[in-house]
Protein backbone atom coordinates (compact mmCIF):
# COMPACT_ATOMS: atom_id res chain seq x y z
CA UNK A 1 0.00 0.00 0.00
CA UNK A 2 1.26 3.44 -0.89
CA UNK A 3 1.10 5.81 2.27
CA UNK A 4 1.72 8.96 0.03
CA UNK A 5 -0.35 11.31 -0.74
CA UNK A 6 -1.13 12.10 -4.61
CA UNK A 7 -1.18 15.94 -5.01
CA UNK A 8 -3.37 17.46 -8.47
CA UNK A 9 -2.63 21.56 -8.71
CA UNK A 10 -5.19 22.91 -11.34
CA UNK A 11 -3.19 26.23 -12.35
CA UNK A 12 -5.95 27.55 -13.86
CA UNK A 13 -8.05 27.76 -10.86
CA UNK A 14 -9.22 30.96 -9.02
CA UNK A 15 -8.38 32.67 -12.42
CA UNK A 16 -4.28 31.54 -12.32
CA UNK A 17 -3.79 31.61 -8.18
CA UNK A 18 -3.26 27.88 -7.66
CA UNK A 19 -0.02 28.53 -10.16
CA UNK A 20 0.98 31.78 -8.51
CA UNK A 21 0.53 30.21 -5.23
CA UNK A 22 2.06 26.45 -5.72
CA UNK A 23 5.42 27.19 -4.44
CA UNK A 24 4.30 28.60 -1.15
CA UNK A 25 2.20 25.61 -0.71
CA UNK A 26 4.57 23.02 -2.11
CA UNK A 27 7.28 24.71 0.45
CA UNK A 28 4.44 24.06 3.50
CA UNK A 29 3.44 20.96 2.94
CA UNK A 30 7.29 20.17 3.08
CA UNK A 31 7.08 22.19 6.32
CA UNK A 32 4.50 19.93 7.62
CA UNK A 33 6.24 16.73 6.66
CA UNK A 34 3.85 15.56 4.20
CA UNK A 35 5.41 12.31 1.73
CA UNK A 36 3.61 13.46 -1.75
CA UNK A 37 4.20 13.50 -5.29
CA UNK A 38 2.15 15.80 -7.20
CA UNK A 39 0.84 16.67 -11.01
CA UNK A 40 -0.36 20.04 -12.44
CA UNK A 41 -3.07 19.73 -14.88
CA UNK A 42 -2.54 20.24 -18.22
CA UNK A 43 -6.40 19.96 -19.25
CA UNK A 44 -10.04 19.95 -18.46
CA UNK A 45 -10.91 16.52 -17.05
CA UNK A 46 -6.87 15.76 -16.61
CA UNK A 47 -7.42 15.50 -13.17
CA UNK A 48 -9.83 12.11 -13.81
CA UNK A 49 -6.93 10.14 -15.19
CA UNK A 50 -4.24 11.09 -12.94
CA UNK A 51 -6.41 9.73 -10.28
CA UNK A 52 -7.24 7.13 -11.76
CA UNK A 53 -3.61 6.44 -12.39
CA UNK A 54 -2.64 7.28 -8.83
CA UNK A 55 -5.29 4.53 -7.40
CA UNK A 56 -4.14 1.64 -9.63
CA UNK A 57 -0.35 2.55 -8.25
CA UNK A 58 -1.93 2.22 -4.80
CA UNK A 59 -2.29 5.76 -3.28
CA UNK A 60 -5.30 5.87 -0.99
CA UNK A 61 -4.56 9.79 0.27
CA UNK A 62 -5.05 13.04 -2.34
CA UNK A 63 -5.12 16.27 -2.20
CA UNK A 64 -7.02 18.71 -4.56
CA UNK A 65 -5.48 22.16 -5.18
CA UNK A 66 -8.05 24.44 -7.07
CA UNK A 67 -11.57 25.15 -6.62
CA UNK A 68 -15.12 23.36 -7.27
CA UNK A 69 -14.45 22.31 -11.10
CA UNK A 70 -11.02 20.29 -9.66
CA UNK A 71 -12.56 18.40 -6.73
CA UNK A 72 -15.24 16.99 -9.00
CA UNK A 73 -13.03 15.62 -11.70
CA UNK A 74 -11.28 14.19 -8.94
CA UNK A 75 -14.49 12.44 -7.22
CA UNK A 76 -15.61 11.63 -11.08
CA UNK A 77 -12.09 10.29 -11.56
CA UNK A 78 -12.12 7.77 -8.41
CA UNK A 79 -15.92 6.19 -9.03
CA UNK A 80 -15.31 5.91 -12.72
CA UNK A 81 -12.63 3.54 -11.42
CA UNK A 82 -12.31 0.42 -12.37
CA UNK A 83 -12.59 -1.73 -9.06
CA UNK A 84 -11.70 -4.92 -10.20
CA UNK A 85 -8.47 -3.76 -11.86
CA UNK A 86 -7.09 -1.84 -8.16
CA UNK A 87 -4.70 -3.12 -5.80
CA UNK A 88 -6.10 -5.80 -3.50
CA UNK A 89 -5.23 -2.96 -0.04
CA UNK A 90 -8.43 -1.32 -1.05
CA UNK A 91 -11.55 -2.73 -0.20
CA UNK A 92 -14.06 0.03 -0.96
CA UNK A 93 -13.64 3.43 -2.58
CA UNK A 94 -14.78 5.30 0.42
CA UNK A 95 -11.26 4.19 2.14
CA UNK A 96 -10.15 7.19 -0.47
CA UNK A 97 -9.67 10.00 1.47
CA UNK A 98 -9.62 13.28 -0.15
CA UNK A 99 -8.15 16.67 1.35
CA UNK A 100 -8.74 19.80 -0.41
CA UNK A 101 -6.68 23.34 -0.26
CA UNK A 102 -9.41 25.93 -1.73
CA UNK A 103 -8.11 27.76 -4.54
CA UNK A 104 -11.56 28.74 -6.74
CA UNK A 105 -13.81 30.93 -7.62
CA UNK A 106 -16.39 30.15 -6.18
CA UNK A 107 -15.73 27.09 -3.36
CA UNK A 108 -18.34 26.93 -2.84
CA UNK A 109 -18.41 23.00 -0.98
CA UNK A 110 -15.42 23.57 1.52
CA UNK A 111 -18.31 26.16 2.87
CA UNK A 112 -20.41 24.08 3.76
CA UNK A 113 -17.53 22.54 6.06
CA UNK A 114 -15.61 26.00 6.58
CA UNK A 115 -12.35 24.71 5.73
CA UNK A 116 -10.10 27.60 5.78
CA UNK A 117 -9.22 29.34 2.21
CA UNK A 118 -5.77 29.91 4.29
CA UNK A 119 -3.66 27.47 2.43
CA UNK A 120 -1.36 27.03 5.94
CA UNK A 121 -4.81 26.43 7.67
CA UNK A 122 -5.90 24.06 5.00
CA UNK A 123 -2.98 21.93 4.62
CA UNK A 124 -3.41 21.52 8.91
CA UNK A 125 -6.61 20.06 8.19
CA UNK A 126 -5.36 17.57 6.01
CA UNK A 127 -2.40 16.71 8.54
CA UNK A 128 -4.88 15.94 10.61
CA UNK A 129 -7.00 13.56 8.40
CA UNK A 130 -10.44 13.51 10.29
CA UNK A 131 -12.69 12.21 7.54
CA UNK A 132 -16.57 12.64 6.73
CA UNK A 133 -18.64 9.70 4.56
CA UNK A 134 -20.73 11.81 2.29
CA UNK A 135 -23.57 11.34 0.10
CA UNK A 136 -22.78 11.69 -3.81
CA UNK A 137 -25.28 12.00 -6.74
CA UNK A 138 -24.90 10.16 -9.53
CA UNK A 139 -26.84 11.57 -12.84
CA UNK A 140 -27.08 8.87 -15.73
CA UNK A 141 -27.70 10.89 -19.44
CA UNK A 142 -30.11 9.57 -21.21
CA UNK A 143 -30.18 8.20 -23.82
CA UNK A 144 -26.00 7.90 -23.93
CA UNK A 145 -26.19 6.23 -20.56
CA UNK A 146 -23.01 8.56 -19.87
CA UNK A 147 -22.27 8.99 -15.92
CA UNK A 148 -21.04 11.64 -14.07
CA UNK A 149 -20.92 12.03 -10.28
CA UNK A 150 -21.36 15.17 -7.81
CA UNK A 151 -20.16 16.18 -4.37
CA UNK A 152 -21.92 19.14 -4.11
CA UNK A 153 -25.13 20.40 -6.46
CA UNK A 154 -26.28 19.69 -9.69
CA UNK A 155 -29.16 21.61 -11.66
CA UNK A 156 -31.03 21.68 -14.90
CA UNK A 157 -32.43 25.44 -16.70
CA UNK A 158 -31.41 28.46 -15.89
CA UNK A 159 -27.93 28.12 -13.40
CA UNK A 160 -26.81 25.31 -16.45
CA UNK A 161 -26.88 28.09 -18.75
CA UNK A 162 -25.57 30.88 -15.92
CA UNK A 163 -22.68 28.15 -15.76
CA UNK A 164 -22.39 28.72 -19.28
CA UNK A 165 -21.75 32.60 -19.54
CA UNK A 166 -19.64 32.39 -16.08
CA UNK A 167 -16.18 31.81 -17.63
CA UNK A 168 -16.85 35.45 -18.78
CA UNK A 169 -16.66 36.96 -15.37
CA UNK A 170 -14.14 34.42 -14.03
CA UNK A 171 -12.02 37.90 -12.80
CA UNK A 172 -15.24 39.01 -10.65
CA UNK A 173 -14.45 36.18 -8.19
CA UNK A 174 -17.38 34.95 -6.05
CA UNK A 175 -19.28 37.85 -7.81
CA UNK A 176 -18.87 36.01 -11.41
CA UNK A 177 -22.30 33.79 -11.28
CA UNK A 178 -24.43 36.39 -9.58
CA UNK A 179 -23.26 38.66 -12.77
CA UNK A 180 -23.91 35.95 -15.15
CA UNK A 181 -27.19 35.30 -13.79
CA UNK A 182 -28.55 38.71 -14.08
CA UNK A 183 -27.01 38.94 -17.27
CA UNK A 184 -28.79 35.79 -18.80
CA UNK A 185 -32.15 36.45 -17.64
CA UNK A 186 -32.00 38.34 -20.52
CA UNK A 187 -31.59 35.24 -22.70
CA UNK A 188 -33.13 32.64 -21.15
CA UNK A 189 -35.61 30.24 -22.47
CA UNK A 190 -38.02 28.06 -20.26
CA UNK A 191 -37.49 24.28 -21.18
CA UNK A 192 -41.04 22.20 -20.05
CA UNK A 193 -40.09 19.56 -17.93
CA UNK A 194 -41.34 16.28 -16.70
CA UNK A 195 -39.92 16.19 -13.14
CA UNK A 196 -40.39 12.55 -11.41
CA UNK A 197 -39.75 11.87 -8.12
CA UNK A 198 -41.36 10.36 -4.94
CA UNK A 199 -43.95 8.87 -7.37
CA UNK A 200 -44.64 12.42 -7.56
CA UNK A 201 -44.60 13.89 -11.24
CA UNK A 202 -43.97 18.05 -11.79
CA UNK A 203 -44.78 18.85 -15.45
CA UNK A 204 -44.55 22.67 -15.71
CA UNK A 205 -42.51 24.91 -17.78
CA UNK A 206 -39.24 25.44 -15.48
CA UNK A 207 -36.57 28.06 -14.65
CA UNK A 208 -34.55 25.76 -12.24
CA UNK A 209 -34.31 22.58 -10.38
CA UNK A 210 -31.38 22.47 -8.27
CA UNK A 211 -30.36 19.03 -6.71
CA UNK A 212 -28.06 19.86 -3.62
CA UNK A 213 -26.24 17.68 -1.50
CA UNK A 214 -24.24 20.28 0.19
CA UNK A 215 -25.70 24.16 1.32
CA UNK A 216 -23.60 26.27 -0.89
CA UNK A 217 -23.16 27.21 -4.40
CA UNK A 218 -22.60 29.73 -7.10
CA UNK A 219 -20.41 31.81 -5.24
CA UNK A 220 -22.15 31.72 -1.67
CA UNK A 221 -25.27 31.47 -2.25
CA UNK A 222 -28.02 29.01 -0.71
CA UNK A 223 -30.05 27.85 -3.19
CA UNK A 224 -31.29 24.84 -0.85
CA UNK A 225 -33.37 24.43 2.00
CA UNK A 226 -31.63 22.55 4.69
CA UNK A 227 -29.28 19.94 3.23
CA UNK A 228 -27.55 17.57 4.83
CA UNK A 229 -25.20 15.38 2.91
CA UNK A 230 -25.35 12.96 5.18
CA UNK A 231 -28.68 11.53 5.47
CA UNK A 232 -29.27 9.99 2.13
CA UNK A 233 -31.29 12.41 0.32
CA UNK A 234 -31.17 15.38 -1.95
CA UNK A 235 -32.69 18.69 -1.04
CA UNK A 236 -34.50 19.74 -3.90
CA UNK A 237 -35.50 23.71 -5.06
CA UNK A 238 -38.03 23.46 -7.81
CA UNK A 239 -38.75 27.59 -9.41
CA UNK A 240 -41.22 28.05 -12.18
CA UNK A 241 -40.33 31.53 -12.77
CA UNK A 242 -38.95 34.54 -11.38
CA UNK A 243 -38.40 38.08 -12.86
CA UNK A 244 -35.45 40.19 -12.73
CA UNK A 245 -37.57 42.75 -10.13
CA UNK A 246 -37.31 39.64 -7.95
CA UNK A 247 -33.89 38.64 -8.11
CA UNK A 248 -32.69 42.09 -7.74
CA UNK A 249 -34.80 42.92 -4.52
CA UNK A 250 -34.07 39.35 -3.54
CA UNK A 251 -30.13 39.76 -4.21
CA UNK A 252 -29.23 39.09 0.05
CA UNK A 253 -31.68 35.81 0.20
CA UNK A 254 -29.62 34.49 -2.23
CA UNK A 255 -26.42 34.52 -0.36
CA UNK A 256 -28.23 34.01 3.17
CA UNK A 257 -30.69 31.42 2.26
CA UNK A 258 -33.85 33.83 3.02
CA UNK A 259 -34.75 32.97 -1.09
CA UNK A 260 -35.69 29.93 0.07
CA UNK A 261 -38.86 30.70 2.14
CA UNK A 262 -40.30 32.93 -0.99
CA UNK A 263 -43.40 31.54 -2.36
CA UNK A 264 -42.02 31.22 -5.59
CA UNK A 265 -39.58 28.72 -4.48
CA UNK A 266 -40.71 24.99 -3.91
CA UNK A 267 -38.50 22.27 -2.06
CA UNK A 268 -38.80 18.45 -1.51
CA UNK A 269 -36.35 16.10 -0.55
CA UNK A 270 -35.66 12.51 -2.47
CA UNK A 271 -32.55 10.03 -3.03
CA UNK A 272 -33.94 9.70 -6.96
CA UNK A 273 -35.25 12.03 -9.60
CA UNK A 274 -36.50 11.26 -13.63
CA UNK A 275 -36.02 14.32 -15.62
CA UNK A 276 -37.40 14.20 -18.87
CA UNK A 277 -37.24 17.38 -21.50
CA UNK A 278 -40.54 17.47 -23.10
CA UNK A 279 -39.91 20.14 -25.92
CA UNK A 280 -37.18 21.49 -28.20
CA UNK A 281 -35.74 23.93 -25.77
CA UNK A 282 -32.14 23.67 -24.83
CA UNK A 283 -31.35 22.49 -21.50
CA UNK A 284 -27.88 22.90 -20.00
CA UNK A 285 -27.04 20.47 -16.73
CA UNK A 286 -24.47 21.72 -14.92
CA UNK A 287 -22.73 19.28 -11.84
CA UNK A 288 -20.60 21.33 -9.53
CA UNK A 289 -20.75 24.36 -11.45
CA UNK A 290 -19.13 22.04 -14.62
CA UNK A 291 -21.42 21.87 -17.81
CA UNK A 292 -21.95 18.20 -18.01
CA UNK A 293 -24.59 17.96 -21.12
CA UNK A 294 -28.37 18.49 -22.10
CA UNK A 295 -31.87 16.19 -22.27
CA UNK A 296 -33.13 14.08 -20.57
CA UNK A 297 -31.65 12.13 -17.58
CA UNK A 298 -31.93 10.37 -14.01
CA UNK A 299 -30.13 11.56 -10.54
CA UNK A 300 -29.69 8.73 -7.76
CA UNK A 301 -27.95 9.26 -4.36
CA UNK A 302 -25.44 7.01 -3.26
CA UNK A 303 -25.08 7.43 0.22
CA UNK A 304 -21.75 8.11 2.11
CA UNK A 305 -19.95 7.16 -1.10
CA UNK A 306 -16.86 9.19 -0.35
CA UNK A 307 -14.47 10.59 2.49
CA UNK A 308 -13.66 13.55 2.71
CA UNK A 309 -10.86 14.94 5.13
CA UNK A 310 -13.06 17.89 7.48
CA UNK A 311 -12.12 19.93 10.31
CA UNK A 312 -13.03 18.40 13.42
N1 LIG B 1 -4.57 22.89 -17.10
C1 LIG B 1 -5.83 23.21 -17.30
N2 LIG B 1 -6.19 24.03 -18.32
C2 LIG B 1 -7.47 24.41 -18.49
N3 LIG B 1 -8.51 24.00 -17.70
C3 LIG B 1 -8.20 23.17 -16.69
C4 LIG B 1 -6.87 22.72 -16.44
N4 LIG B 1 -6.87 21.91 -15.37
C5 LIG B 1 -8.18 21.83 -14.97
N5 LIG B 1 -8.96 22.59 -15.75
C6 LIG B 1 -10.40 22.85 -15.63
O1 LIG B 1 -10.52 24.17 -15.08
C7 LIG B 1 -11.86 24.36 -14.67
C8 LIG B 1 -11.96 25.33 -13.53
O2 LIG B 1 -11.39 24.77 -12.37
P1 LIG B 1 -12.01 25.02 -10.94
O3 LIG B 1 -13.49 24.88 -10.98
O4 LIG B 1 -11.27 24.17 -10.00
O5 LIG B 1 -11.63 26.55 -10.67
P2 LIG B 1 -12.58 27.79 -10.58
O6 LIG B 1 -13.59 27.74 -11.68
O7 LIG B 1 -11.71 28.99 -10.47
O8 LIG B 1 -13.28 27.59 -9.17
P3 LIG B 1 -14.83 27.31 -8.70
O9 LIG B 1 -15.31 26.12 -9.47
O10 LIG B 1 -14.69 27.02 -7.23
O11 LIG B 1 -15.60 28.55 -9.02
C9 LIG B 1 -12.39 22.96 -14.39
O12 LIG B 1 -13.35 22.65 -15.37
C10 LIG B 1 -11.17 22.05 -14.60
O13 LIG B 1 -11.50 20.78 -15.12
Amino acid sequence: MNKKWFVIVNPTSGNGASRKKWPLIFNELKQQQFNFEFTITTHKYHAENLVQNAINKGFKKFICIGGDGTLHAIVNGILSVNTENISTSLNNLSEIKIGIIPIGTGNDWVKTYTISKNYKEAIKIIKAEHTKKQDIGKITLIPKNKVFYFNNLAGIGFDGFVVNKVHKFKNLGSLAYLSGALVSLFSYKKPLLEITFNSKVLKSKTLLLFVGICKYCAGGMQLTKNPNPTNGLFDITFVKNITLFQIIANIPGLFNGKIIEHKIVKNYKSNHLKIKVLDNQETFIQADGELIGSGDFIVNLLPKALSFIVPK
